[in-house]
């Protein structure tokens, strides 16, 4: 990204209707989107409770006594007084310290000896003092949905599980488990990225589907999760981009089609860690 990129790709965003914007401490841009949302509150076009503003903790910071450290310094980044969101970004902690992804000498993440459910109190503190309105986590299986969901003296349940989700990693189980126990689902990497140069969005059957609808195959990945009950999350910089991954309110797949995407599910997964 050259500077200035997310900003105006923020600007765009909110002029083209967006209003929830995806963050984490991890991405190294939320001066940028805070830049972009707060020239957008200054013009007029939105107030900011209009928008919904999430980040994450990011693993290194799972110490209960770093949380809050962590979640303020989100906060001075972004130039915000609150998140509406503040997401554990993955349910395991690293090592603490200047680097972000923590290696030993065979490349493997050297973790910390932290509990998800001790950094979940110390989440909850921030609903408490009101940094943040809600929280949640992203990256939970379902047996570690279910310890959090069970902790006792559970003060404030997780509202929304986000994960990788896409036609090739379709989380059928995991999102009915989820929204069974009132748990949100976020998809991310809801355009399924790209695998040994192939991209899911020049699928076959995705371009069936978009054509006959006049869409493009980005359009009917987005859709596809709106009518599944799921909170779908697309990135991009691309001001036409930007434009068109809203434009999914006009249109609607049949159950045939759903079915048809449903069936591309192979459990291939992107984002993992060594
Ligand atoms: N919780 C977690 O662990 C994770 C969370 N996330 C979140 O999910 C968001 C989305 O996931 P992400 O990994 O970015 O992947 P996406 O599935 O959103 O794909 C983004 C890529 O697709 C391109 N693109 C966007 N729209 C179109 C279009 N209409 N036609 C063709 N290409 C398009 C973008 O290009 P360009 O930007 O160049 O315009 C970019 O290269 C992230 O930004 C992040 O906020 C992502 C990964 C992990
Ligand atoms: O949010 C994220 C962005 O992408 C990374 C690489 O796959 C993920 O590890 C991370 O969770």
């Amino acid at each position: 990204a050259f500077p200035g990129e997310v900003t105006y790709a923020v600007e765009v965003a909110i002029d083209c209707g967006y209003r929830h914007f995806d963050c984490a401490y991890l991405y190294q841009n939320e001066s940028e989107v805070g830049a972009g949302i707060n020239s957008k509150i200054k013009e007029g076009v939105v107030k900011r409770e209009d928008l919904f503003v999430v980040s994450k903790l990011w693993c290194t910071f799972h110490k209960k006594s770093l949380v809050k450290t962590a979640c303020t310094n989100s906060l001075k980044a972004l130039n915000l007084d609150y998140l509406d969101l503040y997401l554990m970004h993955w349910p395991m902690g690293f090592k603490p310290g200047e680097k972000d992804l923590p290696l030993d000498s065979s490349g493997m993440i050297i973790p910390s000896n932290t509990n998800f459910l001790d950094t979940w109190e110390a989440m909850e503190e921030l609903v408490v003092e009101g940094l943040v309105k809600f929280i949640g986590v992203s990256n939970f299986n379902h047996e570690q949905l279910e310890r959090l969901l069970n902790k006792p003296n559970l003060r404030f349940k997780p509202i929304t599980n986000q994960i990788e989700c896409h036609p090739y990693l379709t989380q059928n189980s995991l999102i009915k488990f989820c929204q069974e126990r009132d748990v949100s689902v976020t998809a991310y990497r809801p355009l399924g990225g790209s695998r040994e140069g192939k991209h899911l969005m020049d699928n076959s059957v995705i371009q069936e589907i978009a054509e006959s609808h006049g869409k493009s195959a980005a359009q009917i990945l987005i859709r596809f999760q709106l009518q599944r009950n799921v909170i779908v999350i697309p990135k991009s910089v691309t001001p036409s981009w930007i434009q068109e991954n809203i434009q999914v309110f006009d249109f609607v797949l049949t159950e045939e089609e759903m079915d048809k995407i449903l069936n591309l599910n192979i459990n291939f997964r992107l984002a993992t860690f060594p």
